[in-house]
């Protein structure tokens, strides 16, 4: 078991939101917000996409490297956007035992009632 604190996400997103303010010379990330939340949502779009690429090519390396790619870039957004993981983490707690498809169909009876349906 590592002894660091936190999950690796959460110091990740630490680091990442540290550095919010810092020089673009010194940090990639400090560079990344300095471009703004425009450029932020391009970057994750991307590495969404290279994952998905990764994935339908079944390349496991890949998967993995791209899923680190966008959890950094992720975590870069949610800190632009003052959004902690520990929203995040409540998000999916709230979910926890509700299955995806009774929450679909949930959201498409609303969806009906709203058209009047
Ligand atoms: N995990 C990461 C991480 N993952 C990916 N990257 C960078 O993200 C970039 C993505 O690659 P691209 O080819 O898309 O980048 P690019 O060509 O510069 O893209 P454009 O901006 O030109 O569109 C690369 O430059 C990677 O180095 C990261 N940069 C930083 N971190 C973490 O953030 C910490 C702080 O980094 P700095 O802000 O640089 O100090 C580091 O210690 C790491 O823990």
């Amino acid at each position: 078991m590592s002894e660091k604190e936190g999950t690796g996400l959460d110091r990740l997103y630490a680091t990442v939101a540290a550095r919010r303010g810092g020089d673009p010379e010194q940090s990639y990330t400090a560079r990344l917000y300095t471009k703004g939340s425009a450029k932020i949502a391009q970057k994750v779009g991307e590495e969404a996409v290279e994952l998905a690429i990764a994935a339908a090519l079944e390349d496991r390396d890949e998967i993995i490297s791209e899923s680190a790619d966008l959890l950094y870039h992720l975590s870069v957004l949610w800190a632009n956007a003052d959004i902690d993981p520990a929203d995040i983490y409540a998000k999916l707690e709230a979910r926890e035992g509700q299955s995806g498809l009774a929450e679909k169909a949930a959201r498409n009876n609303e969806g009906e009632k709203n058209n009047g349906v």
